[in-house]
């Protein structure tokens, strides 16, 4: 098939370069130029394991192609994606320009039939502004040929993005007509050989799953932190905790690791979305607001560790092993580390830090700041620090020389944002050690 997808970000450069792996025609169009340059050379911008290849193979292949030439985009596809981003705007909404500008250029350019589908992340009732603004658009040029809009939301998690793309749980479609149900059947025929996954319903309902499923999951998280919270002030070791209700197949293993907050380009701003949707229709989201306020409170938790450890901060420097808001991933948007290192200078201590591969965004983001030493290796970050925080539980961290660490440091004091270290272990080795949750295993719990 004929595919165009608007947007080269994680979703529409994963999507484009998944269904150019099966055959398709992929052109992907851009507004930024550099993007398009880089992508057009072969060079991914992102870190996505296996992306790289991806992209060069199916580049390569003549099946995938860049663009910021949106009237070339749009006479190419039968099949048009809009994967642009839903940014939140200052109330908490999802900022819908770029999917109106990406409507708008549709409607604009298009001679024949297109179907238009929102792989975006979008407010429930975004597919009715999408055919309006196409609808207004053919009405200024006086013309009309037929298109149908369609939501397909994405599910795919960073890190783990063309695993999930190629073999995803399940594939939701929401259409008005036979005609948009039967292109989209066809177009994840090759993802479904094992079994159908394709989910058909109404347009709203596709639109809400996605607010559901991610809403359902940061409430997970969120749970599992409260109790973390409690679980240190009633002297309990949450890990304990979390071992055993896992077991339980009603409540699983999968995203309950309490740490120090979700981040992420989606979490967040998925809740909020969703909470301003809610509220729009009258409807005050209790949980919704709890989520938030749990992960907002969740996020300083590892900066008042240190405080209550230290008292002062001013003067101290912290290590920070972990930049990116998860691991297998350079991203940073919404990443606890930040509000860790925010907070830190606030309070007059400075920082070294290492992650494996979100240097460059870091640097991106703070390489200008005098109180921050972006180091090139793990042992450098934790070089005459006053303590070593986890942030991120990158596999490398796991099993550091903790003698060799003990001797680096100024002080043997880990805070594992994460709870991926024994805390008796690491209290025999000589160090003190806060987990997440672990008061049981904190020597000063607070
Ligand atoms: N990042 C993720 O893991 C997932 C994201 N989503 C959703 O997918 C959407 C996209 O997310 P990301 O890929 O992370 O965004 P991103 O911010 O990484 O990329 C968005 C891209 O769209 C481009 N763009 C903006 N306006 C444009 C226009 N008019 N024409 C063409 N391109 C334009 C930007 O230049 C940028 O390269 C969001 O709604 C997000 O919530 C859904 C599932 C997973
Ligand atoms: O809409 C999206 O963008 C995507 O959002 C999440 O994917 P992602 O943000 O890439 O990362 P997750 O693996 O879900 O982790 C999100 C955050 O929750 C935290 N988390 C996750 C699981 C857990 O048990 N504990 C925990 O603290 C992670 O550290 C991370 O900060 C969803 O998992 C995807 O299905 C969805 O498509």
């Amino acid at each position: 098939m004929r595919i165009t997808i608007f947007g080269t970000g994680y979703v529409g450069l994963v999507t484009g370069a998944c269904l150019a792996e099966t055959g398709n025609h992929v052109v992907c169009v851009d507004v930024d130029a550099d993007r398009v340059a880089r992508l057009s050379h072969g060079e991914v911008p992102i870190y996505e394991p296996g992306l790289d290849a991806l992209v060069a193979g199916n580049v390569n292949a003549g099946r995938l192609s860049f663009t910021t030439d949106a009237a070339a985009g749009v006479a190419h596809g039968k099949l048009q994606f809009i994967a642009v981003g839903t940014p939140s705007d200052e109330s908490g909404a999802a900022d819908l320009q770029y999917v109106r500008q990406v409507a708008d250029t549709i409607g604009r350019h298009m001679t024949e039939y297109r179907l238009v589908i929102t792989k975006s992340t979008v407010p429930v009732g975004t597919a009715d502004e999408v055919r309006a603004t196409i609808r207004a658009a053919l009405e200024a040029r006086a013309v009309s040929p037929e298109f149908d809009v369609a939501s397909n939301p994405e599910f795919l998690k960073e890190g783990a993005a063309i695993e999930d793309f190629m073999k995803p749980d399940r594939v939701v479609i929401g259409v008005d007509n036979e005609r948009a149900a039967d292109h989209l059947r066809a177009l994840y025929a090759p993802y479904n050989r094992s079994r159908d996954r394709c989910m058909v319903m109404d347009i709203r309902s596709a639109e809400l799953t996605k607010y559901a499923a991610n809403i359902m999951l940061a409430a997970k998280v969120s749970m599992m932190n409260e109790l973390a919270q409690i679980s240190d002030r009633l002297g309990a070791d949450i890990e304990r905790v979390r071992t055993a209700i896992g077991a339980d197949h009603r409540i699983g293993y999968h995203f309950i690791y309490p740490g120090c907050g979700f981040g992420g380009s989606c979490f967040p701003k998925d809740v909020r979305a969703l909470g301003s949707t809610s509220r729009q229709h009258g409807y005050q989201p209790a949980l919704l607001d709890a989520i938030e306020g749990v992960n907002t409170r969740q996020k300083r938790v590892l900066f008042e560790r240190l405080q209550a450890h230290f008292g002062d901060l001013a003067g101290r420097t912290i290590g920070i092993w972990g930049l990116a808001f998860k691991p297998n991933t350079d991203d940073m948007r919404e990443a606890p580390s930040r509000t860790l290192m925010e907070a830190l200078w606030a309070a007059g201590a400075s920082v070294r830090a290492f992650d494996p591969e979100a240097m460059g965004e870091a640097r991106r983001l703070y390489g200008d700041r005098t109180d921050l030493v972006l180091c090139d290796n793990a042992l450098a970050a934790a070089e005459g620090v006053d303590a070593l925080v986890v942030v991120t539980e990158w596999h490398i961290f796991r099993s550091p020389d903790f003698d060799e660490l003990k001797t680096l440091m100024a002080r043997p004091v880990i805070v594992d944002g994460r709870n991926i270290y024994e805390p008796e272990y690491l209290r025999r080795e000589g160090f003190t050690y806060y987990g997440i949750g672990r008061a049981a295993g904190n020597p000063s719990p607070v």
